[in-house]
């Protein structure tokens, strides 16, 4: 957002220099993934642990564990990953991950104080939490004969109305530095709806994909997803199909997927929410009146997304309007999985679009994309100060 530089000279750097930290360098970056050149470097001249701290949001974050992930290291350094440890200061437009960490005040005031919970955290020598990070695997058809590309993911992973928007709003990016961007792009986007099929994977250590069930507010078991047979197949169109990783919101107050800091999963998993507007009574065709007709259904959804997440628990009732009481279909699936398969349908061009924490990705023709959640070997991985 512009503010790092004097942020940093103004609080962050004092205040390393008082607590007797020593700097070994400081960068502001010059160019896109420069932050993770920078680290790669610094880490190949260096031995032991490495602590960063970065101002930025999830998109630099990001830049530099997966260019860190893809760097050969020699000597000490061999094996694997290193481990680096980030203390986090929210420079960014959304700071997703800062923003779960460290959920801001009700009035939404991040002064100073707020920002520098994390590096407080690193100097105080206190906790850190390792990142459970989602790999999504982009293959071709078979016939192309070429290697699949990974694209690694501590936030989100998505496709369909997420995607478009953050396709959409890089291009507003200059002219709207901030989160409206993001609401332009949504209404954009909003009578889009996407075909692809959909595999479910249950998450390591459980049998079965699990989904939220309202009534009893818990996890219960996929009634599709049996210990014989755990894969669940999923049919579009879908309008929303969005993963995340270690956060429960994508902004400060947009809580899309409040579970994983409600109930927080065991192992790596993923959260996905999901829209598939053929679950209401209402809907049974894809035609332009009907997407019309949805788009104040999905407003709503996102709308109760910015009121701590309440759209987990909205249903249908028999005449598709949407309510929170009765026990019909629940408007958003709310499924916590290992992993998932997206496999557009070939014609359905917006459906081959997928956003890895904010960069965007085009899925082959007869493509797919395949994501699977990972948690950090031990003495290995990204950790943050919390
Ligand atoms: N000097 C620079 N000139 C141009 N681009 C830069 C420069 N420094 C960093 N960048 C790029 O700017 C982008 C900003 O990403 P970052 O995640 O830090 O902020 P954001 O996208 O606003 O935040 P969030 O991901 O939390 O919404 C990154 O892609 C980064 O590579």
């Amino acid at each position: 957002d512009g503010t790092a530089k004097s942020f940093f000279d103004e609080h962050v750097l004092p205040l390393l220099q008082n607590s007797g930290k020593v700097v070994d360098k400081v960068v502001a970056t010059e160019h896109p993934n420069h932050a993770g050149e920078v680290l790669v470097d610094f880490l190949k001249h260096h031995e032991g642990e490495v602590v960063v701290v970065l101002g930025s949001g999830d998109g630099t974050l990001n830049e530099c564990i997966t260019t860190l992930s893809s760097a050969e290291f020699t000597g000490a350094r061999s094996g694997g990953p290193p481990k680096v440890v980030f203390a986090l200061v929210p420079s960014g437009t959304a700071n997703a991950l800062y923003s779960t960490l460290f959920p801001p005040p009700a009035d939404g005031t991040t002064d100073a104080a707020y920002r520098l919970q994390s590096v407080k955290s690193f100097l105080a020598g206190a906790k850190t939490i390792p990142l459970t990070l989602a790999i999504t695997t982009l293959s071709s058809p078979p016939s192309a004969r070429k290697r699949p590309q990974a694209r690694i993911s501590a936030v989100v992973v998505s496709t369909c109305m997420h995607a478009s928007i953050l396709k959409d709003s890089e291009a507003l990016r200059k002219e709207m530095p901030g989160l409206e961007r993001f609401k332009v792009a949504a209404q954009q986007n909003s009578t889009k709806w996407y075909n692809s099929w959909v595999k479910l994977l249950p998450a390591a250590g459980t049998e079965v994909v699990q989904i939220y069930d309202p009534s009893s507010k818990t996890f219960v078991d996929h009634p599709e997803s049996h210990s014989d047979d755990p894969i669940v197949d999923m049919y579009g169109p879908f309008a929303y199909f969005l993963g995340t990783v270690n956060v429960d919101r994508l902004e400060p107050a947009f809580m899309i997927s409040p579970l994983m800091s409600r109930i927080p999963p065991i192992g790596a998993a993923c959260d996905l929410v999901v829209v598939r507007p053929f679950r209401s009574p209402s809907v049974s065709a894809d035609k332009t009146e009907t997407r019309e007709a949805f788009v104040p259904i999905l407003w709503k959804i996102l709308g109760d997304a910015y009121h701590q997440g309440s759209h987990i628990d909205l249903r249908y009732n028999e005449k598709g309007e949407v309510t929170t009481e009765g026990d019909g279909p629940t408007v958003v699936e709310y499924i916590r999985c290992g992993g998932w398969e997206w496999i557009p349908v070939d014609d359905d061009e917006d459906a081959h679009f997928l956003c890895t924490d904010g960069a965007i990705s085009k899925i082959e023709t007869e493509g797919r994309a395949v994501c699977s959640a990972a948690a950090p070997a031990a003495d290995a991985g990204f950790l943050v100060h919390v």
